[in-house]
């Protein structure tokens, strides 16, 4: 059955790798400990902050000790959605302020807004949350890019190495699952995403190959009329 829906990973396939971790993470390393501390009492903020003790093991842990696992959350880069949560405020901060701007390649633009004219509905699966996704293609360096999207979905549809979040993601797009074409840079992603039963094209920017997938270094490389 022929594609009909795109969905995409953001980082090392839309976005540069160097983006989050240079940039990003930083951004929030810094400014995130501040911006818990005056908004601890926050309800949105709350929430997280309950989910960090709760994940952590550690109920009765106080605000700075909150801040201190989340920092070392980032640190090793873990995927927790609380921490992405948190981040995700912290950087609306900044691309507010003027301070960030999304990194997308230019070949990915230039992708996403042919496939869009051309009738195929867009959709973005990244750890960083739905605010976090929204703020990169939306505050882009190549402008508003989220007209382009139908939707958004992160790690509340669970974690993106297992197949019941790509059946569950499935089910929300509303299409056949052969008839949604995965882009990533990781392999674990890409075999979640078949065993789902979706289409899978491998992105390894610098070369190289996502074993058992069909890999491009570039969207220009993509036709999604060949999956
Ligand atoms: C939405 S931009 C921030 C990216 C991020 O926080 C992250 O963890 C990247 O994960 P991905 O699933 O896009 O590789
Ligand atoms: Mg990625």
């Amino acid at each position: 059955m022929p594609i009909k829906a795109i969905l995409t990973d953001i980082e090392g396939t839309t976005s540069a790798v160097s983006f989050v971790f240079d940039v990003l993470f930083p951004y929030a390393a810094k400014h995130l400990p501040d911006f818990v501390r005056q908004h601890a009492e926050r309800a949105d903020v709350a929430e997280q902050l309950t989910a960090v003790r709760r994940d952590s093991n550690e109920p009765e842990a106080d605000v700075e000790r909150v801040i201190d696992i989340l920092l070392g959350w980032i640190a090793e880069d873990r995927k927790a959605t609380p921490l992405k949560a948190l981040q995700g405020m912290v950087w609306a901060q900044g691309y507010q302020a003027g301070q960030l701007k999304g990194h997308v390649y230019p070949d990915a633009v230039e992708a996403l807004k042919r496939w869009h004219q051309e009738g195929f509905k867009l959709f973005v699966y990244s750890s960083g949350s739905i605010q976090a996704q929204k703020l990169i293609f939306g505050c882009s360096e190549a402008g508003d890019l989220s007209p382009l999207f139908s939707g958004y979905f992160d790690t509340t549809s669970g974690p993106k190495r297992e197949a019941s979040s790509y059946a569950r993601i499935t089910q929300a797009i509303g299409v056949e699952p052969s008839q949604i074409l995965f882009l990533s840079d990781i392999v674990e992603e890409l075999d979640a995403a078949r065993t789902a039963g979706m289409a899978t094209c491998g992105l390894a920017r610098e070369g190289g190959e996502l074993a058992g997938h069909t890999t491009v270094d570039s969207f220009s490389r993509i036709d999604p009329s060949t999956f």
